[in-house]
Order: C-alpha cells, then structure tokens, then sequence
C-alpha cells in the first residue's frame, strides 16, 4: 500500500478518502531535519501553507510521486526542483476562492467600522460611540489589483454593496474587467484614485514589495489598504511608516512575509490596523473543498492516473482529458516506438495531429510523445512532469505541426524522429472508443495492435522470406500471435510486423538480420 504524509492540519474528509487507498499518517509540526529525515519513505506529501517543501526535502524523497497543496498558492513548494525530479504537484485553484474574498471583504467592512477595537472597548466596560463612528463603502471607489478568481468575486459583492470599481491586471481583457463592472487602469492611477485598495495577486519576484514607500505615498490620507494575497507584497516597514505619519487611514493584513509574524512592529502600532493569521481560507467549507479536492488527485495520480490540477504539467478539464487519454495513450506507444526504431541521438521529434486532433489542446500529446521517446532510455525516470524538460537537456527540438484534412481514421498522430543519419516515422490512430493502433512505419500502410514483444524487420519484398523467419523464430521456440507485412509496391521494399507471445532469446535477431533479403531487424516493446 503507498504511504501518504499530512504535514499541515488538514479537514478529516481528505484522510478518510486517502485512507480508502494509503497508509495515511499525520504528522504535524514538523521540523525541516524532521521532514527531511522521514519523507524518504513517501510516495505523496499532502500540505498547506505550513509546510516548506524546499529543495532539501525533495532531493531526500526518494519515493515521492506527488505534493498535494489543499490550497491555492504553491509558493511553499519549490516547484522547479520537484518537476526537474518528476514529481506532480497539485493544488485546489477553486476551494477556497469564496472563502479567501469574503475574509477580504470581512477587513474592509471590520476597517470601514472599527469592529475589531469597538468589540474590545465595549469588552473592556466603555461605551465609546463617538470614537468609533465609521465610514460607508456605498459609492466608494475599491481598487482591486489582481482581478483573477478572488479579485473578481470581492469585486462582484462589492459592486452589489454600491462601490466603484477600479482594477489592475495587467494579464486581463478589458472585455472580461467590463463584464465585472470594472474600469481597468494602471496601476499608479488606481493608487491615487481608490479609497480601498485590496490585493488579489500572486507573490512574484516582480510583485514582491509592490506595495512600497513610493506606493503608498500616492495613496489618499484617507484610504484603507487590505492584503489577503500573499505575504511580501507589501512591505511591512513602509506600511507601517505610512500609517504613523497619517499617509494612509488604515490597513488590514491577512498574509506576512514572514508567518507566523511574531512580535513585529505592526502589532504595537496604535493606528487603525487589523491582523488576522492567515485566515482567508479558514472555513469550514473551503477545508472541505480543499482537502477532498486534493485527496481525489492524489489518489488518482497514485492509481497511475493523471491530475486535473496539476501546476507543473498542462492541466485539462475532466471532459477534455477524458476524450485526450486514448490518443495520449497512443502519442506515448507511437513515440516509444519510434524511439525504438530511432535508436538514441536524437535530434528532433515532429509530432503531426492529423484530422479532428489538429484542432485540439496539442500539449499533453506532445508531452505524452516524448516520454514514450524517451521511455527506452530514462525508463520509469520520466514521466508527464519532467519529459519536456528532459527533451530539452538532450537537445530534442520538438516541432508540431497540424493538418485538419481527414485520411483513413477521424483523428491520426504521426511521429517522426530525426536522427544524425536518418528519419524514421510511425502513425497511429484510435479505433472504436480506445482501441490503438499502428496504422503506418515509415510510410508502409500497417493495421497493427501495438503488444509487449514485437519483431519488426525492413526487407525486400519476395518469395519464401516470411516463411523463413517463421521457422527461425520456431527453432527457437518462439510463439508468433499475429503478422502483418505493409509493402508500397510488390516486390519492391516492405515492413513485417510480428507480435510475439514470448520474448525474443538472445542470438535470434543476428539470425534474422541474416537470412537474405532482410535489410533490418528490430526488437521492439511496447506496452
Ligand atoms: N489569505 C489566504 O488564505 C488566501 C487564500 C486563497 C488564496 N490566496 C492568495 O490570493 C491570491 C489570488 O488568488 P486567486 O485564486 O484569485 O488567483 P488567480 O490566479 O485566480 O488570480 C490572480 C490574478 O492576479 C493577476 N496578476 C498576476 N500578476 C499580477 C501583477 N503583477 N499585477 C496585478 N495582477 C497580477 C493574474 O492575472 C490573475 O488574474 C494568491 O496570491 C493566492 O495565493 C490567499
Ligand atoms: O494559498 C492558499 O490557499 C491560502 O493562502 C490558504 O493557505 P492555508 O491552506 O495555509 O490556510
């Protein structure tokens, strides 16, 4: 059974739907020389924001096939070391989204009225109405930077509640900002113009300090800033600056660059502020989302099957996938194949989308080609994560190309792999549902049923010689299932395909490469 580890507090419906499949064991608290010591014996890691899975951690997780994240950012994972070493990371884009905005319409709500410092007077015997008598954020302007699927569900309510709306993103349309009741501007504009602003963005090294001295200084003395986002996107040092010299109103802080913050300057200040800890997610909704979302991949990905939310390999919605995996499937036989036949050195990899596949998403084909191309060699070191990459360091250029007129079958992948001397190609195609088949090598017409031992000889086309090996392949106690030979022309060159029920001994293909008129022999497995 694979074990899985939970590092971070995770809603008991994900461990009951792991533990249907795995050892599941939580062990929280961890220390990194903890971590790193037990994650040796994992094949999936399942985390939070807690858990720092640094390159340290990956390189001693030897059994590792998946990080799971039940949550959104990933920037705890060091995710170019964990797709180098091809491992799937996943994470749940949706679960916490309503979560995340109502927390971050909570604080500007919290910050219009005072709510937090009037329940502690009130706590604490005062009765101090005049202090505590707030602002309204009916026609308010908000200014949302970042309006992705948090950015734009605050600015949904928010326009309900009677605010205008400014964004910045700079990788949105206008026509999608318009649809949300949005003015998309730039973003020293947005500063200067809002009276909230509110971050929905991912923490970048260009986004990092975003939120500055300079910033803030453009900022109204009377507008209110709220960070829900990601710690390290504003820096705490010019915040804080800000509001003791009255620059800005207020804040409220979700996230810090630091978690947990500890005793920082921000608590002692005695201007309007709020800090919660890292709460945006923390509902008992978004835990359930997250985790079972997480859990479900997991488990697929440790059944063998792929992720829907994979941040490190081309991720495709479910209905999608499910139409793409029989001809992945094929993209992976054929690109063995041909790596088979190739030999190594490869130089480049042509994968051709023939018929209705030429208009579909191309990635996960080309992806699942060059593992099987590179099956031969890396064997179970590749996989759909690391494959590109791996194509990459060995110089593999890989050139697509599309081509919508249909030929025998409605969709068709064809594969060439070019290498110093010469370019071998082979197409193949799905019949029925999920049924593959080889359908061309090298231009021969072929309708074989790809199978674990193959023997594939180029030769000439002429009496006796399949009789010949026939007989060869007896004498050595070799099973034929099945043979097909695809020719151009008679007697000119052809291809024989030989599905075989056993392996082939050691000595019969120099047999066969001698028998006359055999031009090559080549073992081939798939499957
Ligand atoms: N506080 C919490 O507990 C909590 C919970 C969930 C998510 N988050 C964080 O909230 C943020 C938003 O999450 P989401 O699910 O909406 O992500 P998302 O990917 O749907 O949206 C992010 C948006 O930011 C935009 N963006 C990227 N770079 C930008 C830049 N330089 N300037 C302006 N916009 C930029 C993107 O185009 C995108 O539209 C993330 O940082 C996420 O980690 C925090
Ligand atoms: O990125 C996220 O999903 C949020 O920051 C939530 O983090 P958490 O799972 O640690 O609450």
């Amino acid at each position: 059974m694979p074990k899985v580890l939970v590092s971070d507090p995770i809603d008991p419906s994900g461990i009951d739907l792991l533990g249907q499949v795995a050892q599941v064991d939580v062990k929280t608290k961890l220390s990194p020389e903890e971590l790193i010591q037990i994650i040796p014996e994992y094949d999936a890691l399942m985390i939070r924001s807690g858990t720092q899975v640094t390159e340290a951690v990956i390189e001693a997780a030897t059994q590792l096939k998946i990080i799971g994240r039940a949550g959104v950012g990933v920037d705890n994972v060091d995710v170019p070391t964990a797709t180098k070493k091809g491992i799937v990371v996943v994470n749940s884009p949706e679960g916490n989204t309503i979560a995340a905005a109502e927390h971050a319409l909570a604080l500007m709500l919290s910050l219009s009225r005072h709510i937090p410092d009037a329940n502690q007077s009130v706590k604490a015997g005062k009765w101090e109405r005049k202090k505590f008598t707030g602002v309204e954020v009916y026609k308010k302007t908000l200014g949302v930077v970042g309006l992705g699927k948090i950015g734009s569900h605050v600015a949904t309510v928010a326009r309900a509640m009677g605010m205008k709306l400014l964004a910045y993103d700079p990788f949105l349309s206008q026509e999608r900002a318009e649809q949300l009741g949005c003015r998309l501007v730039e973003l020293d504009f947005l500063f200067q113009e809002s009276d909230y602003i509110t971050l929905h963005l991912p923490k970048t090294p260009e986004t990092q300090n975003l939120v500055n001295a300079e910033t803030l200084g453009k900022m109204k003395s009377t507008a209110r800033i709220i960070n829900c986002a990601r710690g390290g996107i504003i820096d705490e040092d010019a915040l804080g600056k800000a509001l003791e010299s009255g620059q800005i109103a207020a804040a409220a802080l979700d996230v810090y660059a630091s978690e947990p913050l500890g005793d920082s300057p921000l608590c002692h200040l005695e201007q309007d502020i709020i800090l919660t800890p890292h709460l945006g997610a923390s509902t008992e909704e978004a835990q359930t989302n997250v985790a079972v979302d997480v859990a479900e991949q997991i488990r697929d990905v440790l059944l063998g099957l792929p992720a829907r939310s994979a941040v490190n390999i081309p991720g495709l919605r479910p209905d999608v996938l499910e139409k793409l995996k029989p001809y992945m499937l094929l993209a992976e036989t054929l690109g063995n194949l041909v790596g088979q036949l190739a030999g190594g050195r490869i130089e480049s990899l042509d994968v051709r989308l023939q018929g209705e596949l030429a208009s579909n998403d191309s990635q996960p084909i080309v992806v699942a080609a060059l593992k099987g191309l590179l099956s031969p060699a890396l064997r179970e070191r590749v996989n759909y994560v690391n494959a590109g990459i791996e194509a990459k360091d060995r110089g593999i250029r890989v050139v697509e190309t599309r081509d919508a007129s249909v030929r025998d079958y409605s969709g068709s992948i064809q594969l060439s792999a070019k290498g110093p001397s010469e370019t071998r190609s082979v197409t193949g195609a799905i019949l029925g549902e999920d049924e593959l088949r080889i359908t061309n090598i090298d231009d021969f017409p072929i309708n074989v049923v790809p199978t674990r031992h193959m023997l594939l000889t180029v030769h000439r086309d002429m009496p006796g010689i399949i009789g010949q090996i026939g007989s060869q392949l007896g004498s050595f106690n070799v099973n034929i299932a099945s043979m097909q030979v695809g020719r151009k022309m008679v007697r000119g060159s052809a291809v024989m395909v030989l599905s075989l029920d056993d392996p082939l001994p050691e000595g019969v293909l120099s047999e066969i490469t001698n028998v006359e008129g055999i031009r090559d022999a080549y073992i081939v497995n798939l499957q």
